[in-house]
């Protein structure tokens, strides 16, 4: 038998758990129907326990109307790989040179390894997960990116890729039919060839093709910081420009930036950057009304 105060208690957590409900209503009111780009990345990829909540939060949003595609990435994967087989490594401005042996270890790793990894653990779940990548149906048409060397000539670093067009029908085909897209970001180019494209571009141009609600990144940070380190809640895309001329938003976070900000200002209604190491980030973001990350606002959404 309970004593008086046990039951206050529990009563008090029962009525916090109906109001975290009933603030959840509106938002699954709103986004039935909606389609959400989520770029899959960091801890929330690796850790045993991040991946049981991302895909029960994954299969949630399904559930309640909501068509969420995959994106993801999987650098660390592909390192430990072309470590094992005593391939080196080299990265020139962050990017990884890529000969015609590695991008087949980066295909076999993003496109097998883990993206059915990924796609099991959503079936797992009660999902209808379905794993591709941008050679299928030649759906993420892709173009070879130099890097620019200090003396502004243009350096080939082999297979690395920029996108040059998503095809969104196959993706929109598959959410139409209730499966669950998962992207390996792999794109194709003019003869056929794989290039390998960083996943939040990839994400980026897929939520802008997709004119979709929400790209939320899950992320190994908390958030957009200020200088103080504190959590940045709502930004515009001119306070994230404002940011980035004051260098408060520093070099690591600004490829990740700038993929938000260009989907932001290309018609995505919002972009959020939030914690994958908290559990069930995504549900807190999208169904409570602060969220848990960086939320930043489209273009024509009200500040
Ligand atoms: N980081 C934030 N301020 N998030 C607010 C999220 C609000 C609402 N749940 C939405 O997804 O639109």
């Amino acid at each position: 038998m309970s004593t008086d105060s046990s039951i206050s208690l529990d009563t008090m957590e029962a009525s916090t758990k109906a109001n975290i409900l009933a603030e959840a209503l509106p938002y699954i009111r709103r986004f039935s129907g909606v389609t959400m780009v989520i770029k899959y990345g960091g801890n929330a990829m690796t850790d045993p326990q991040l991946k049981e909540s991302f895909a029960k939060d994954v299969v949630l949003l399904k559930l309640v109307g909501i068509h969420p595609v995959i994106v993801h990435g999987g650098g660390p994967q592909i390192n430990d790989l072309l470590q094992k087989i005593g391939k080196d490594n080299q990265f020139i401005q962050g990017m990884r040179v890529t000969d015609n042996e590695t991008m087949n270890i980066v295909e076999m790793v993003l496109g097998g390894c883990v993206n059915k990894e990924i796609t099991s653990l959503l079936n797992q779940h009660g999902g209808h997960a379905v794993g591709i990548t941008g050679r299928d149906n030649h759906f993420i048409k892709a173009r070879k990116l130099y890097v620019s060397t200090p003396e502004n000539a243009r350096q080939d670093i082999g297979q690395v890729g920029e996108v040059e067009s998503i095809d969104t029908a196959l993706i929109e085909e598959m959410v139409e039919h209730g499966y669950i897209p998962v992207v390996a970001p792999v794109g194709v180019g003019e003869q056929g060839e794989a290039f390998n494209i960083n996943a939040d571009v990839v994400a980026g141009k897929l939520a802008e093709s997709l004119q979709a609600e929400k790209l939320i990144m899950l992320t190994n940070t908390i958030g957009v910081l200020d200088k103080n380190q504190q959590l940045l809640s709502r930004l515009t895309p001119a306070d994230i420009n404002a940011l980035i001329a004051d260098g408060t938003l520093q070099n690591g976070m600004l490829p990740k930036i700038n993929a938000t900000l260009q989907a932001a200002m290309h018609g995505v209604h919002n972009t959020h950057i939030i914690d994958g190491r908290v559990p069930h980030a995504l549900l807190l973001e999208i169904f409570t009304d602060k969220g848990v990350g960086t939320m930043i606002l489209g273009q024509n959404e009200q500040a």
